[in-house]
């Protein structure tokens, strides 16, 4: 009886989430983040149970026939799920249609050949296998794709491990009992399907909570980014900022502010859309000069914000220089164009600063340095006043 009423309980557990996950999905763009196939993967094991409910005691009907193959199918709907969560691409309709197909064969032939109870045999052994694949594709996981969600996927792999282990036993006790070990008032049924009841409980809104915090994560990532060119915004510089200065060893920064000289010719001479491409190549080519850990951002129009860490007057010359000439040597192809488009840059230098608050006056002295540069012909480093003169395009003269 006990048993029974878990059963039930689980079946309407398990179609309230999967009616849940289903409006999630539709919420949500592209696929979903699997939540679709969880849905489906839900209703599927929801129909099973009621099948099982339903079918009274365990032997050959169609109904029985169903109830094994939408619960073996169910891991295999939620495995690509699994995979469309982390933005890899996974076929549904053929593999489940071939796996259901073989699986009710596989049913007639073992009732057939072997008798009932090898059918339900199957059942648990071919669960406690997929479970078994399921645990290992999910500590895979945590060293790959969902190393940010290790906590996660190391609960979601120990109670998925928890279920095969009671599919194994399951498996033997039926070798050992026959049909009778399904009997529902068995202890070993209760804690069956209480712990397929804890499983729906725990594993419905951890689903949740994943998708919130990958929901979350994209917008931290959209507020933090120029969508153009993918580099930092003003916000996601300020937050790499403080985040450098929050460690106790941190070193100066020093500000290097860029402006593409005469941008507006190229949107007057070639259109806005190669100017927005200009912007992506020059985008591309700084992220490639750069060092690790330093930091490069689009604050507005064409103008470029580099902060390098550590720097001395001579790496920060260095750097400067470094960029200026990356960016005049760098051509940028235009559709249906014969010639490829160039460009240069003026770059602002600061002061060395010592903390996030010291980011406005650096940005007003490369500002300030800038200007000079644009007013002096463009092309060229200036650094900011009492640090050194400007230097002329290709020569170095560091502080
Ligand atoms: N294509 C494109 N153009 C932009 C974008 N943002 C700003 N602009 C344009 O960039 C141009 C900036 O022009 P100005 O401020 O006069 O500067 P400039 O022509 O580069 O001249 P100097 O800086 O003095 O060398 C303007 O025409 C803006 O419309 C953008 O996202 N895409």
């Amino acid at each position: 009886m006990t048993a029974t009423v878990i059963v039930g309980m689980l079946c309407v557990h398990l179609l309230c989430f999967g009616a849940m996950f289903w409006l999630i999905s539709r919420r949500l763009q592209g696929d979903g983040l699997g939540m679709d196939m969880f849905a489906l993967g839900n209703a599927m094991l929801g129909l099973a149970y009621v099948l099982q409910l339903l079918g009274g005691a365990p032997g050959w009907s169609a109904q029985s026939v169903l109830n094994h193959t939408l619960t073996l199918c169910t891991p295999l709907v939620y495995a690509v799920g699994g995979l469309r969560f982390f933005g890899r691409p996974a076929p549904l309709l053929r593999p489940l249609l071939t796996l259901a197909l073989v699986y009710t064969a596989a049913q007639g032939l073992a009732h057939w050949l072997l008798g009932p109870v090898a059918r339900y045999a199957m059942l648990a052994l071919g669960m406690a296998l997929m479970f078994a694949a399921m645990v290992w594709a999910l500590v895979r996981v945590m060293r790959g794709v969902g190393r940010d969600l290790r906590v996660e996927m190391a609960l979601f792999a120990l109670l998925i491990a928890g279920l095969g282990v009671l599919n194994a036993i399951k498996f033997v006790r039926l070798l050992q009992d026959g049909l009778p070990a399904l009997d529902m008032t068995l202890r070993f049924q209760s804690v069956f399907y209480i712990y397929m009841s804890f499983l729906a409980t725990v594993l419905a809104p951890a689903m949740i909570w994943l998708v919130l915090r990958r929901l979350t994560d994209a917008l931290r990532a959209a507020a933090e980014h120029d969508p153009l060119t993918q580099l930092l915004n003003r916000r996601g510089l300020l937050a790499g900022l403080e985040a450098h200065f929050r460690s106790r060893s941190a070193g100066p920064a020093r500000l290097l502010l860029l402006d593409i000289d005469h941008f507006k010719r190229i949107n007057d001479g070639h259109g806005h859309k190669a100017g927005d491409l200009v912007l992506q190549r020059a985008a591309e080519a700084l992220r490639l000069a750069l060092r690790r850990g330093d930091l490069c951002s689009r604050t507005g129009g064409e103008e470029f914000v580099v902060v390098c860490f550590d720097a001395s007057d001579e790496g920060a010359a260095l750097l400067a220089e470094r960029l200026r000439a990356v960016i005049e040597r760098h051509q940028v192809e235009l559709p249906g164009a014969k010639t490829a488009l160039r460009c240069t840059v003026t770059i602002g230098v600061s002061q060395p600063f010592h903390d996030a608050g010291g980011f406005d006056p650096a940005m007003q002295e490369a500002d300030a340095a800038l200007y000079r540069g644009k007013a002096a012909g463009r092309n060229r480093i200036e650094w900011s006043l009492g640090r050194g003169g400007a230097t002329e395009a290709g020569t170095l003269q560091p502080a």
